[in-house]
């Protein structure tokens, strides 16, 4: 039976936090700035960009929005991104993905600010994060976030334990592997052609998924004791709650996993509430830096 790691409590620390420290930051005349661009109206990047913006206010932010139409040109978003970077009131720039089909999202990403760019997607922000110069970069939020939730279970001396990252995109699984391997874990990332995948996750003293598939991870993959980290956010089909009604569950079969774990994140409530906490984060860094000021340790 596993501790259920609290995700939204451990969110609302990081958001106290940052909430302190912008207030210290206030009486030296300095004000993180977000930019949340989204382009086109899909319901569901709708809802993440309104809570983003929420957040941002709530922590004392200045907090800008840009919502472009579906067929903006590249050239525009392009020109958006450059006096977003150009202007002073603004620490931190995200561009909600995906992007629609005729934007190059890799150029737009690369057009931003590495100094400006709290999703740590950029080559800069991804190279120092790469060689282990974790406290330079900025680290992908939701990794970032799940980093913290493994840090408040296991304690910050994770060395010679073995990590299994299921799932190697550029946004999570990878960015996960190289904090995991800063901290000195065994780290295997698996994904799709890996061989025998229960039996490797098996292996797992720290087990993330972020694959995307529906509870895709069994109890019986789930070391005794482990400390398993839940990435995907899935809308399923739940016809036991009504017609056409669904519900969220993760990349791991919760249930199941409950049994075997030492501790788990849930689906909701777990590392999503994280990303945004970590946004928070990585904008009130980016503006203590561009004033000068020490900012907090997360
Ligand atoms: N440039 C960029 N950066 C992102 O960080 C980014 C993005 N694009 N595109 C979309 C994804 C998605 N994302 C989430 C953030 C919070 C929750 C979250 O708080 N989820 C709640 C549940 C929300 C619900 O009920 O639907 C939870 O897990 O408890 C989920 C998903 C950030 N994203």
């Amino acid at each position: 039976m596993a501790n259920i790691i609290d995700g939204k409590q451990v969110a609302e620390d990081v958001i106290a936090t940052v909430t302190k420290a912008t207030a210290t930051l206030a009486e030296k005349g300095v004000t993180p700035g977000l930019a949340v661009v989204i382009v086109g109206e899909d319901p569901a990047s709708q809802v993440y960009v309104a809570s983003k913006s929420k957040k941002a206010k709530a922590c004392g932010f200045h907090s800008v929005q840009h919502t472009l139409a579906a067929d903006t040109p590249q050239a525009d978003l392009l020109a958006l991104i450059g006096h977003l970077n150009a202007d002073p009131a603004i620490h931190g720039i995200l561009v909600q993905l995906p992007l629609p089909d005729h934007i190059d999202a890799g150029a737009v990403i690369q057009a931003i600010s590495p100094d400006k760019d709290v999703d740590g997607f950029t080559f800069v922000n991804v190279g120092r994060l790469g060689t282990g110069e974790v406290a330079s970069a900025f680290v992908p939020c939701t990794p970032a976030g799940s980093m913290l939730l493994i840090e408040r279970e296991r304690g910050r001396d994770l060395s010679g334990l073995s990590a299994v990252v299921v799932g190697r995109s550029n946004i999570v699984g990878k960015p996960m592997a190289n904090l995991l391997l800063a901290a000195n874990c065994t780290v295997t990332v698996a994904h799709s052609r890996t061989k025998d995948l229960p039996a490797l996750c098996r292996t797992a003293d720290i087990l993330v998924a972020a694959v995307g598939r529906p509870e895709m991870v069994r109890g019986d993959w789930v070391k005794e004791g482990a400390t398993v980290i839940d990435v995907g956010i899935n809308r399923i089909p739940a016809p036991e709650k009504g017609e056409g009604k669904t519900r969220l569950v993760g990349d791991v079969a919760f249930g199941e996993a409950f049994e075997r774990a030492g501790a788990i994140t849930p689906v909701p409530g777990g590392v999503g509430p994280m990303t945004i906490a970590m946004l928070m984060a990585n904008t009130l860094v980016s503006a203590s830096r561009a004033a000068g000021i020490e900012p907090p340790k997360f």
